[in-house]
């Protein structure tokens, strides 16, 4: 039986792996999805409706960009206020990566970046695109956890929304101060779960600005409709509470019910300002009430629980495969029966009963989840939470097995799934058990920061002698294996599905986000490698084609959206795969597509500064 999954119409497996990096060219992302004749795709463009390429107005926060001719710096009353020369993006990238290197720490070098993200967003956002690599741990995990954890420190400027409990009652007139007159999506966080970090009260704002510069860097979301929010119903974290540089309300962190009552206003708030707005919950403790309660009202998503599950359903789709082992023989076992552990469980279960026809029951009973009580079960004594209780055991015979190592000993699973904040927890011993079970043991450590990872990726290889089908929540540097061969780390992050996901409902004016599109999203996914990343033992597309990436993710979701007639966009009514995929795209924000002349209408200094004075903020239009 086969899990390989037919590439979506029209995509390309035959581009080199140079080709890919050069994905910033709008040719270059062209050739790699599907390789036409310069004819074929001017016939494509030409199909599209008029009004589809994006504008990309000068606003505040780039107007002092030094790439603007003379002409356009005297329309725009700058002249004199930047240095004469006229240089690139590629000369201005070289400062910036010059200036990056000579910070001594990252929590400097990711103030370097939210700086220039604010000063110069065009700038920040090329540099980003053209070095995901080396740029992306540096704005979103690891960095960013660090950026939360000592946010009240670092802090400068908003970037965002704080609603905090104080401000029940008038969100609505919150939510109209927000300077932007489009917001597209928003990324809401309470900040009680931040990665594996815990409850880090209003740091958490941080997560939901670096899921947001990654909407647009790998979806090309403009980064003016875009809305980071924070809300602030306290905090249990001792260590905020008694530090005075605290930006959060000082008090004990409210229950679920004031919760629940705060985001219904909240969300009645944000659609009637923005009736179409997408809204991604991000890192809540309990995540599960709010999805439940929105999902089928609301265009929403919860990150953790289905963006991770789809992200970690398209590496195993591909994991599985190497091993041979068909899904009804595989085993897994799961550290973690959180809201990521459970999300990713129950993607997976999906895929087995479609790809290993398999009932409910059958493909249930392939995983066993272990929490900090041991492996979940039916019979050991305490009231589990309703979200485990699908996956709950009731054949382990009375019973309970409390450690990990127990656990693999009982099981000897073929797939070992780390989303328990427990850092390291994978041992030597563990590891090397794992290898006497499959010959490609699947080993994916996926909590976050790198200190939560349950794993190394050197240790994964060493003690599978490189063995293993590998992928880590944060990025781990390559390794060099016996014989010289250099193998990369999978990267496991939900980075790889939350812009497609984000884009395809927005592309399709989808009214909901249904397990049909998150499921899509992982399809896609999975069939996006090119040959020459099969060929090189990848589980996930390289980072630095993830733009090309996002627009096949974008588009699964929209023809998702289309079957479960929940898209409303009647422009992409019959377009082929190829067309959306190229309609996608030209949706996608350019950063270096700023306009050479400015209009009449470019205000003066004085109305600017005025302007600046009067605005929290300086993201805002003119
Ligand atoms: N790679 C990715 O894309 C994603 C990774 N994550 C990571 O997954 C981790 C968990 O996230 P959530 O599920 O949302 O958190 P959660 O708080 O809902 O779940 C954590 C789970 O770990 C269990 N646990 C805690 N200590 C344990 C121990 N000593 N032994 C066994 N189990 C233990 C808890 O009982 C709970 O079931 C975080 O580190 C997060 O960063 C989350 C979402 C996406
Ligand atoms: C990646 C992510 O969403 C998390 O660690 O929570
Ligand atoms: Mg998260």
């Amino acid at each position: 039986m086969s899990l390989r999954i037919p590439l979506p119409a029209g995509l390309s497996r035959s581009q080199s792996t140079q080709d890919l990096i050069k994905y910033s060219s709008a040719d270059a992302i062209d050739g790699i999805a599907r390789n036409p004749s310069h004819e074929d795709q001017k016939k494509v463009t030409a199909s599209l409706p008029q009004n589809t390429v994006p504008k990309n107005p000068i606003t505040m926060s780039t107007r002092f960009d030094t790439s603007y001719e003379p002409q356009l710096r005297q329309n725009l009353h700058i002249s004199g206020l930047v240095p004469p020369v006229v240089e690139s993006h590629d000369i201005q990238i070289k400062r910036c990566l010059r200036a990056i290197a000579s910070k001594k720490t990252e929590i400097d070098k990711y103030i370097y970046l939210s700086h220039l993200r604010n000063s110069n967003f065009n700038l920040f956002y090329r540099l980003l695109i053209d070095n995901m690599r080396e740029i992306t741990p540096l704005v979103y995990t690891p960095v960013v956890g660090e950026a939360c954890e000592n946010w009240s420190h670092i802090f400068s400027e908003p970037e965002g929304m704080y609603l905090s409990w104080a401000d029940r009652g008038h969100l609505s007139d919150i939510i109209n101060n927000w300077p932007e007159k489009e917001v597209d999506i928003t990324v809401v966080t309470d900040g009680s779960r931040i990665l594996g970090l815990g409850d880090l009260g209003v740091g958490g704002i941080g997560i939901s600005i670096g899921k947001l510069a990654l909407y647009t860097a790998c979806a090309g979301i403009h980064p003016t409709k875009t809305l980071p929010i924070v809300i602030d119903l306290g905090t249990d974290n001792e260590r905020l509470l008694n530090d005075e540089l605290y930006l959060g309300s000082k008090m004990k962190r409210l229950g679920e019910k004031e919760m629940m009552k705060f985001l219904d206003e909240l969300m009645v708030a944000l659609k009637t300002r923005w009736p179409s707005i997408i809204i991604q919950f991000e890192d809540f403790k309990n995540p599960f009430p709010s999805l439940a309660k929105y999902q089928n009202m609301y265009t929403c998503f919860n990150d953790d629980i289905q963006g991770t599950g789809a992200v970690i359903l398209a590496g195993v789709i591909n994991a599985v495969r190497e091993t041979k082992i068909p899904p009804q023989d595989q085993r897994l076992v799961f550290l973690g029966a959180g809201s990521a552990g459970v999300g990713v469980a129950r993607q997976i279960m999906e895929m087995f009963k479609k790809e290993g026809n398999l009932s409910e029951d059958e493909a249930r009973k392939l995983f066993y989840l272990v929490d900090s009580k041991g492996l979940v079960t039916n019979d050991r004594g305490d009231k589990l939470a309703e979200h485990k209780i699908v996956f709950s055991r009731s054949d382990n015979n009375g019973q309970q097995y409390k450690t990990l190592d127990e656990v693999i000993d009982y099981v000897k699973p073929t797939i070992l799934m780390g989303l328990s904040t427990i850092g390291g927890a994978f041992t030597e011993d563990i590891i090397k058990k794992m290898t006497n079970f499959s010959e490609r043991p699947i080993i994916f450590p996926l909590s976050n920061p790198v200190s939560k990872s349950e794993c190394t990726f050197v240790d994964a290889m060493k003690h599978t002698d490189e063995k293993v089908l590998f992928a880590s929540g944060s990025p781990f540097p390559n390794y060099e294996g016996k014989n010289g061969k250099i193998y990369e780390a999978g990267q496991g992050n939900n980075m790889y599905v939350f812009p497609g996901i984000g884009m395809g409902a927005i592309v399709s004016q989808a009214s909901l986000i249904n397990q049909d599109m998150i499921y899509a999203s992982a399809e896609y996914l999975a069939s996006s490698l090119t040959p020459e990343e099969h060929a090189d033992g990848l589980l996930y597309p390289r980072i630095n084609r993830i733009r090309e990436v996002s627009a096949r993710v974008a588009l699964g979701v929209v023809r998702a959206a289309e079957r479960n007639h929940v898209a409303r966009n009647p422009e992409i009514n019959g377009m082929d795969d190829e067309t959306l995929v190229e309609y996608i795209k030209q949706k996608m924000y350019d950063p270096s597509a700023v306009p050479t002349e400015a209009t009449e209408t470019e205000p003066d200094m004085w109305t600017w500064l005025t302007s600046k004075l009067s605005l929290p903020w300086s993201h805002s239009k003119l």
